[in-house]
């Protein structure tokens, strides 16, 4: 593993790093900022998922989540949305798929399925990476993302019980089975087959019975990717109809942005502190 920034931040270090990715085959570059517990013994991880078109630094750079993981004592992972440099043709053209679009999914479908892996890497490699390299304990561990990433929470966590002891999305696309950013990624990357569409989609994985800690779900009411993308109110009838919990709050003015994702990250931050400080 590599360290190519690291920067002193609220008594804690935001670091960026790469390493040779085995399950992706090919180098990937994650963020980890370390609170200043982490000098005293190992803390709790909470990754965070980013959405369409970012990176492993937009969250750090933007949502200003830092402060509240110093007070809280939690170690904050960021990896990158997708493989990069993978050499397919055309996964550069289109910025809601291929590079920077890896739907949190391992393909099925070629040319993608030998570097899109970002399920594999997100839930298996780069805990075992973070464990070797980190004073974070890898087992008391939380998840949550924006947009693509709050889809990927949403189902890494349902599809791996367990793993994960609290979940939260801000703009989440819950239904990617029926809207079109989904229809072309699942399309892409899985091929044709819907009943392998619905084991990436929150909605179907809830109603078939998957079950995840209460989740919190934050929803600006003037984002633009709301009723043709986000669809939350699926999640809604699912998780009421399944009894899971959730608590989904709806906010007059804010857009689909990092202000937005600024706004409510004390609140995921408190969300996942109180499961895994226990
Ligand atoms: N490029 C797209 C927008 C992509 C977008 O909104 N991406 C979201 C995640 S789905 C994001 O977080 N962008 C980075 C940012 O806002 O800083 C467009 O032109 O409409």
């Amino acid at each position: 593993m590599k360290t190519l920034e690291e920067h002193a931040c609220f008594g804690g270090t935001q670091g960026f790093h790469e390493h040779a990715s085995d399950t992706i085959g090919l180098p990937m570059r994650f963020g980890v900022y370390l609170p200043p517990q982490a000098a005293r013994g190992p803390v709790p991880v909470l990754y965070y998922l980013a959405g369409l078109t970012c990176n492993e630094q937009t969250f750090a750079i933007k949502a200003g989540a830092q402060q509240h993981a110093a007070r809280l004592g939690i170690a904050l992972v960021t990896p990158d949305t997708s493989p990069r440099g993978t050499g397919v043709e055309g996964a550069d053209q289109d910025w809601d798929f291929g590079h920077g679009a890896g739907f949190y999914l391992d393909a099925t479908a070629q040319p993608y399925a030998r570097h899109w892996r970002m399920e594999s890497y997100v839930a298996r490699e780069l805990p075992q990476v973070l464990q070797r390299h980190f004073a974070v304990d890898t087992a008391r561990a939380g998840i949550f993302g924006h947009s693509m990433g709050g889809h990927g929470a949403l189902t890494l966590a349902l599809r791996h019980p367990g793993r994960y002891r609290s979940v939260s999305a801000l703009a989440p696309i819950c239904a990617p089975s029926e809207v079109p950013w989904g229809h072309k990624a699942f399309t892409g990357y899985l091929g044709g087959h819907r009943e392998a569409w619905s084991t990436h989609d929150a909605v179907q994985l809830v109603r078939r019975g998957a079950r995840v800690p209460p989740l919190l779900v934050d929803q600006g009411l003037a984002d633009t990717f709301l009723a043709a993308q986000l669809r939350p109110e699926r999640l809604e009838e699912a998780c009421a109809a399944a009894g899971q919990p959730l608590t989904l709050r709806r906010h007059a003015g804010y857009d689909h942005g990092y202000f937005f994702v600024a706004s409510f990250v004390a609140d995921h931050l408190a969300h996942h502190a109180e499961a895994l400080a226990a």
